[in-house]
Formats: structure tokens, sequence, C-alpha cells
């Protein structure tokens, strides 16, 4: 079986597939954490992985960078492969007054500029939340390994470089935490397929001009947050 960008076996991925943007941060991720780890894409260099966590399966593929990137993946998953658990884990842009390089955000709720959720609701605005039951897991975790962990809202940015120079001190305003550039489409897709979906995020630096993490941090600096995502999904 194959889609337009899969080109895996039927039953080639778990339940739960983690969604990082960066293919090597899921190459990095089935290596370091993963047994028995098969790469099971590897079109367009989207590679993904499944293998097993404390004996349990799961899949981890990269989406690319944006909404309409993301939603390629992740409906593909979803129809063709019957993936019923998409929890991205990526980085952001820290926001909120306070927040610190390699901070965990959990998105809670996502508001963006994109048209994709107008485009699935007959252009009325859909409340982009995450799912119930698998943020609730996640900030249960965080709370068991005394990770400190921000759970609100974020921005799921079209643009990586806005252009709008109020738009950091509006978001802080209306208690955004943090920007990206996915949890909106992922949300609305798993609202409309019956899915459950979250997004984990790392901030990896911080808005409007402050620290940040290099590349190679963003691929590999991030265990933390996959530790979290892996032990929240797994079944006790
Ligand atoms: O680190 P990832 O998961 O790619 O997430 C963030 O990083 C990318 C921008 O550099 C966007 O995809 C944004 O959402
Ligand atoms: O989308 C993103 C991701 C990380 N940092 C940002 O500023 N934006």
């Amino acid at each position: 079986m194959s889609t337009p960008h899969i080109e895996a076996d039927p039953g080639a991925f778990a339940d739960t597939v983690l969604l990082p943007g960066d293919p090597l941060r899921a190459a990095y991720i089935a290596e370091r954490f993963f047994s028995e780890a098969e790469c099971v894409n590897t079109v367009r260099n989207m590679l993904g992985f499944t293998g097993r966590f404390r004996g349990q399966r799961i899949s981890v593929m990269g989406t690319g960078m944006g909404i309409p990137s993301c939603l390629i993946y992740a409906t593909e998953l979803v129809q063709h492969y019957g993936v019923r658990r998409l929890l991205r884990i990526g980085t952001c842009g820290g926001v909120a007054e306070g927040l610190a390089l390699g901070d965990l955000v959990l998105a809670l709720g996502a508001c963006t500029d994109s048209a994709v959720n107008r485009q699935r609701f007959a252009g009325l605005d859909f409340a982009a939340t995450a799912s119930w039951p698998l943020l609730a897991r996640i900030a249960a975790e965080a709370a068991a390994q005394h990770c400190r962990l921000k759970v609100g809202n974020v921005f799921s940015s079209d643009l990586f470089y806005a252009t709008d120079p109020d738009a950091t001190v509006r978001m802080r305003r209306m208690g955004v935490l943090a920007v990206e550039m996915e949890a909106a489409g992922l949300y609305g897709l798993a609202a409309e397929r019956g899915v459950e979906a979250a997004a984990l995020l790392s901030v990896s630096d911080l808005l409007p001009d402050g620290a940040s993490m290099s590349a190679e941090q963003r691929r590999a600096g991030l265990d933390r947050m996959v530790e979290l995502a892996l032990s929240a999904i797994i079944e006790p």
C-alpha cells in the first residue's frame, strides 16, 4: 500500500504516532528511545519509524514545517494507516513572560492565522483544542515526574518570519504562551476525523528576539520532551 507521500505496508504504523516537524528528529528519537526500530517511510526523506518503547508499539514520523505539510502526513496516517492518536512533539518560540529555553508547553488550544479550520467549518471560527484524554495524560505524567509544564493557548502561525511588529505584545496580552506552526491544523483534522491529538512543545527561542537553540539542539536536545511524551502515552 502507498499514498502519494507514504510508502509503507498496511499496519506499518502503531496506533499512536509522535510527530516532530524535523524528520531527523524522528530518526534521532527512534534510535535513542525505541527498541526494534524499523524505518517505515523514506518518501521525500520524511522519515518514519515504528518500534517499541517499554515493550509497547509506537511510531514516530516527521511532518515538515507548517500546517499544509503536517496535514498531508497526518491525514494519510489517519485515513490510510488507521492511526488513532497524533502527538506533535515540536519546538516553539516562547511568548509568555518567564518562559526559558527548554521549557515545556502543552497546547490546550491553538489560535491561528491559517484558514484551514474555516475551510473545514463553513467559514466559522473553530475552537482548535487538544483531545482531553491525551492532554490529561501528559499533564498527569508531567506532575508525576515533577516536570515543569505550562498548559494553555499557543499560536500556530503560517509565517515563521512574522511581519507584524505588535504580534508578540498582542499575543502576550491575550495569554498566548508560545508560537509554532502546526497545532491548530492538527487539532482541526483530529476533530473532523474523530481521533486524538495534542501538541507538546519545547521552547527553542524567546520572542521577539531573545536567546535561541542551535539546529543541533533542536534535533537532539529535546530528550525531556520526548521522554515525557513517551511515558504519557504508554499504557501502565
Ligand atoms: O520543531 P518543529 O516541530 O519543526 O516546530 C517548529 O519549528 C519549525 C520552524 O522552525 C516549525 O515547524 C515550527 O512549528
Ligand atoms: O514556529 C516557531 C518555532 C520556533 N520558534 C518560533 O519563533 N517559531
